[in-house]
């Protein structure tokens, strides 16, 4: 990688020895995909907070997000109804990857699978400023959809 990394601290909890830490699977990887810790099956519209293992130690500053992976969206409905997940950097407990089964076949994840990916992202802090008026746009109070949809 030609570009600086951020380290993050990394424990494996007893029940995650011998499994890979996450990795990027290819160098220009955004995420580092990461895999179950447990055998579980998920029935169709079921969740599961699965387990990894791991507990991370991520310097201020910084997140993790928890996103899925596109293969088992596509292929088999598999998602996170929290995408993407938000791992505090203050957190010391297990990371654990909430997943849940869209499709209508049971979803079998085995020890070891890799079932999401992690994405280290810098954090922006506000700092919420109370005012009696906000100044005005061309765009006003309109959303969700009032530009329309298709062009010309
Ligand atoms: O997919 C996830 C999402 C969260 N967490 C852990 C790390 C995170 O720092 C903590 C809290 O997550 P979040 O703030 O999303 O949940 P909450 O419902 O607001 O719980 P809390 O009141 O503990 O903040 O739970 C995970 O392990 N996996
Ligand atoms: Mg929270």
């Amino acid at each position: 990688m030609n570009w600086p990394a951020v380290d993050i601290q990394v424990k494996r909890l007893p029940h995650g020895e011998g499994l890979p830490l996450p990795a990027y699977a290819t160098a220009g990887a955004a995420g580092m995909d990461v895999v179950s810790a447990e055998d579980v099956t998920l029935a169709s519209m079921g969740r599961h907070a699965v387990a990894t293992g791991l507990a991370l130690a991520i310097p201020e500053g910084f997140e993790v997000q928890v996103r899925p992976r596109s293969g088992l969206a596509l292929k088999h409905g598999i998602s996170l109804p929290n995408t993407p997940g938000t791992i505090d950097s203050d957190y010391r407990g297990e990371l654990k990857i909430i997943l849940i089964n869209l499709g209508t076949e049971p979803f079998e994840i085995r020890r070891g699978d890799r079932i999401a990916q992690l994405v280290v992202a810098p954090v922006q802090i506000g700092n919420l400023v109370e005012v009696g008026e906000l100044d005005e746009t061309v765009r006003g109070a309109g959303g969700f959809g009032s530009t329309g949809v298709r062009v010309g």
